[in-house]
């Protein structure tokens, strides 16, 4: 009996509920998901808090009592986009289709002849990663839009606190921005080719 194989990737800081449903969606085409931790270098800055062994954490574990066989794998960022395919085909399972809504993975898919689907959007302005860091930089209500394996994961790595912690990154002698300390550019509300380099915005 031949098996659908899907492949999602995310840089998933935090996996939230919108991720969440995506992957249920998914569950009903493909028989196993392979979701891959983009940005699986980077860590302890304001747009990418956690490590790729943490949201490895939150993902397996959100995702546990699904009927759906799942691999998580990390997958580090190249700089180089046009073999950026290739590179996670060398870290992943084989797949026979790739689900994304990000403009720029779905045309690197593309061009390398693998098909792409999308999902439409679920309630976008509050599931989304940009808005939840924010509520947790600022104490507001973070725990309703993540799975409650991802609260747990969050109080297990102290994550609240370290958030908060690397993005007051204000020198606090001279008041001066330090690196690392730059807006998060993305903002997430549309989704246009050009907001996507591939990378993290703010390198
Ligand atoms: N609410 C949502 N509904 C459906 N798909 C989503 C939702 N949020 C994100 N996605 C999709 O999931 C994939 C991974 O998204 P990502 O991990 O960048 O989350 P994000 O919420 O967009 O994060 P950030 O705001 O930090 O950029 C992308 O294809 C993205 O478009
Ligand atoms: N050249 C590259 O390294 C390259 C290209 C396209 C996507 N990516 C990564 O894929 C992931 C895509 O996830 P998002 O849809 O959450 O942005 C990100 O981690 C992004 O950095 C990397």
């Amino acid at each position: 009996m031949s098996v659908t194989r899907g492949f999602y990737i995310g840089r998933f800081q935090p996996y939230h509920e919108g991720h969440h449903a995506m992957v249920e969606r998914i569950a009903r085409d493909v028989d196993e998901l392979v979701i891959g931790i983009g940005s699986a270098d980077q860590s302890h800055t304001p747009h990418d808090p956690f490590t790729a062994g943490e949201r490895m954490m939150m993902i397996t574990k959100a995702t546990q009592a699904m009927d759906l066989l799942t691999y998580v794998v990390p997958i580090e960022d190249l700089n180089r986009n046009a073999v950026w395919v290739s590179h996670v085909q060398s870290m992943s399972p084989n797949f026979d289709v790739a689900y994304s809504n990000n403009p720029l993975v779905v045309r690197l898919f593309e061009e390398a002849g693998i098909e792409v689907k999308g999902s439409q959007m679920y309630r976008r302005d509050e599931f989304q990663g940009t808005e939840i860091r924010q509520r947790i930089v600022d104490g507001g209500d973070w725990q309703s839009l993540v799975p409650p394996q991802v609260v747990d994961v969050l109080h297990e790595c102290d994550g609240v606190d370290r958030l908060r912690q690397v993005a007051d990154t204000d020198d606090p002698a001279t008041g001066d921005d330090l690196p690392g300390d730059t807006e998060m550019s993305d903002g997430g509300a549309e989704i246009e080719l050009s907001e996507y380099s591939g990378l993290d915005a703010s390198e």
